[in-house]
């Protein structure tokens, strides 16, 4: 019989991973005039594409603000720009936006992209500026038609585990809107005690464990282990919940690291203070008959917004406002995941 001769063996190329490495390279989306059909792609599947953020409830609030030509208004939380953008739309050319944000890094992406799209500062000024400023603003503005704001965080910070804002992706635990200013999320944990721990998991996110991981946190730092990263935060929350049993724990674990996560961001961006500001400032910031219209997405902040819409509609500030909460649409939900927490509250300034 005739003995087949080996063939040479062959290196195979090393398989460098089904995803590049980098978060920069990660995802076609990122370059979305390039990669056009990806991104549609992405969003008909239900996800947000990387590097970008899909405006929530844009229907309904334009459907209230009722924008005219020739008006002014203010976004008060920029972001991407999706809902400046369909705000400015309805002036037509006429009239004015102001809008703020408090992130350098996306708000200069924002301020190119619009300008690119027409949106420059004959029509728009940007300002990299808290919102609680909103009274410094609307003085130089005169006062506003509309106001818009949609709290919290956009797609692009959650989605950049640079930012530490999510637990699913390993990065620093910094959780700052603005990473220039004020301390992370790390350098807070190294100087907090146990109590203010507990009770700021508490009221921030109404933490049913709040003092088991406190405690957890606490210890594991004073052994010298600094909790300096996403993956060690939820590290710390697995262990503490590991007594949980089987069939709830991966459920209550990610729940958990959400309202952890959140508390820490809550903290360490002084949310409620500068939307208890906010919320103070917003009667005179509008002029009469002016409209605002506010998305929260947690129980503590449509909460604070309630009782200040409430308590300026009892003393006559505004004409109107939202008993209810308006909640999106099931199908702008299955759409877009991020809009399932979503409220909108708003009210109308007495003339
Ligand atoms: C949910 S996103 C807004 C998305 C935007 N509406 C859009 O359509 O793309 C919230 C934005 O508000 C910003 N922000 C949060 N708190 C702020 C504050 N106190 N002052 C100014 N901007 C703030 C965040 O940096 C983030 O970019």
């Amino acid at each position: 019989m005739q003995q087949e001769t080996p063939k040479p063996h062959k290196r195979r190329v090393r398989y460098k991973g089904k995803y590049p490495k980098k978060f920069e390279e990660k995802y076609k989306e990122l370059n979305p005039e390039k990669y056009q059909d990806t991104v549609e792609h992405v969003i008909r599947k239900g996800n947000t594409p990387a590097g970008m953020h899909i405006s929530i409830m844009v229907k309904e609030i334009l459907d209230f603000l009722k924008i005219q030509p020739g008006e002014t208004g203010f976004d008060a939380t920029l972001g991407y720009g999706g809902h400046t953008k369909a705000m400015m739309e309805c002036l037509h050319g006429e009239g004015h936006m102001y809008a703020t944000d408090v992130d350098p890094e996306e708000s200069a992406k924002t301020k190119k992209r619009l300008e690119e799209q027409g949106f420059g500062e004959g029509i728009l000024t940007i300002k990299l500026q808290n919102f609680c400023t909103i009274d410094e603003i609307a003085k130089e503005a005169g006062g506003f038609d509309f106001i818009l704001a949609d709290l919290g965080v956009s797609s692009m910070q959650i989605d950049n585990p640079k930012r530490g804002f999510s637990f699913r992706a390993d990065g620093p635990l910094d959780l700052r809107l603005n990473q220039q200013k004020g301390i992370s999320a790390a350098e807070r944990l190294d100087q907090i005690s146990r109590e203010e721990l507990a009770g700021m998991l508490y009221e921030n996110s109404d933490e049913p464990y709040c003092e088991e991981i406190a405690k957890a946190i606490t210890d594991e730092i004073r052994k010298g282990n600094r909790i300096d990263s996403t993956t060690k935060l939820r590290t710390v929350i697995e262990n503490t919940l590991d007594f949980l049993p089987e069939k709830e724990k991966k459920d209550t674990i990610r729940k958990t690291c959400q309202r952890v996560f959140q508390a820490l961001r809550i903290d360490v961006n002084q949310e409620f203070e500068v939307l208890y500001e906010f919320m103070e400032k917003l009667p005179d910031a509008l002029k009469s008959g002016g409209r605002v219209a506010i998305l929260t997405f947690h129980s503590g902040e449509d909460k604070l917004v309630k009782k200040a819409l409430k308590a300026g509609y009892k003393a006559g500030i505004y004409s109107d406002y939202a008993k209810d909460v308006i909640r999106p649409s099931m199908q702008e939900c299955a759409q877009n995941g991020r809009a399932r927490s979503t409220k909108m509250r708003w009210a109308v300034k007495a003339e």
